[in-house]
């Protein structure tokens, strides 16, 4: 059985299955990492999205047990050139475990060239060449964030005395949880629609709003309660979590022209002039026309567009960053900012206990 690619430019592609053959629909996206597929095929924020590998080769390495970024893969589809099949654990066999339905032998190159010239492409991977659409995945529902979040609050704990951080959790990346672990922090993972009046009962010295798949508008309804939280404990963003603390705060977003995704992007630190190689993967920006420059300081800007890659605000203790710190994929070129978060949270907690 075929497997095709019908894009809603109205371009199809034939190819062969791999993983659990099965109709799938979505925004297609790509990535252009040439290594790190588990930990993308793993990526929460992949929620809902069909994910082209512009890596012409995947699976040569295997699966590698320990290198998820979470429990199971979260895209809703897989578009690739070649899968190697040789390896140990297959990624058909993998995907296949997990019900996640890929199509190989496509003609990858073409995909991308579509997306950069169409911005937003809406796709479907299915057993015939005309498939009927009733409706596409709204990327801008709840429904995305509500499946990757955590069902109850856990704690991992620390060393001893260390800061206690509240990880929000919208589709958290694991390596974020463990770049907080290696600074010896003790931290407690929390659903994202856990009240602030409820997280600030766990006594953090610390926030963090993670990484998650969708439009951050989604979670418009949840945001105006935390600003007065934000506004106290040294809050810091990674992507979604990044975009959240700049509506929560006024700010807007809005989608960029086609999403940066990959282990690659060339990020300038605007105070140092440093350019970091960082692993990313979002479809959405913060608007740097919406930040009152009296209240905001852009803090990273992209190299290739020149958009919004950091913030930080002027008067409280909030700092978000539209690319991963944490890596996974990708190279660790900035994963300073954690400590540069701790070491605010460590301030702080200084400052009130010499008060308190
Ligand atoms: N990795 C993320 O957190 C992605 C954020 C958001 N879903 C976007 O696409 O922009």
């Amino acid at each position: 059985m075929k497997a095709y690619l019908v894009l809603d430019t109205g371009d199809v592609f034939e190819g062969t299955w791999i993983g659990q053959p099965s109709e799938v629909l979505g925004e297609v996206v790509f990535t252009t990492g040439m290594t790190g597929y588990q930990e993308v095929l793993t990526d929460p924020s992949y929620a809902g999205q069909i994910v082209t590998f512009t890596y012409p080769l995947l699976g040569n390495y295997g699966i590698v047990p320990g290198e998820e970024e979470s429990v199971r893969p979260h895209c809703a589809g897989v578009i690739l050139s070649e899968a190697y099949e040789q390896a140990d654990t297959s990624l058909s066999e993998w995907l296949h475990r997990y019900g996640v339905t890929g199509i190989a032998g496509v003609d990858t190159r073409t995909v991308v060239k579509i997306i950069r010239e169409k911005k937003c492409v809406r796709g479907v991977i299915s057993p015939v060449p005309n498939p009927h659409v009733e409706e596409w995945p709204d990327p801008c529902s709840l429904h995305w964030v509500s499946q990757v979040s955590v069902a109850k609050p856990v704690t991992y704990d620390g060393e001893p005395f260390s800061p206690h951080i509240v990880l929000v959790d919208f589709g958290a990346k694991a390596s974020i949880l463990r770049s907080l672990q290696e600074l010896g922090c003790r931290v407690t993972v929390v659903p994202f629609h856990l009240s602030p009046s409820e997280v600030a009962k766990m006594e953090p010295d610390g926030l963090l709003f993670s990484n998650g798949p969708g439009d951050p508008k989604a979670l418009l309804p949840y945001l105006s309660e935390w600003v007065p939280f934000i506004q106290r404990i040294p809050t810091m963003g990674i992507c979604l979590g990044h975009q959240l603390l700049a509506l929560a705060m006024g700010g807007d977003t809005g989608r960029l022209s086609f999403g940066h995704r990959g282990s690659n992007h060339p990020v300038k630190e605007l105070e140092t002039g440093r350019v970091w190689i960082t692993s990313q993967n979002h479809g959405y920006a913060v608007r740097e026309e919406s930040l009152d420059p009296a209240q905001w300081r852009v803090t990273h800007r992209h190299i290739h567009d020149g958009s919004v890659e950091g913030i930080a605000h002027r008067q409280y203790p909030i700092l978000g960053v539209q690319f991963h710190p944490e890596a996974h994929p990708g190279p660790s070129d900035a994963a300073e900012i954690f400590q540069r978060f701790i070491e605010t949270v460590q301030q702080k907690r200084k400052v009130t206990i010499h008060v308190g």
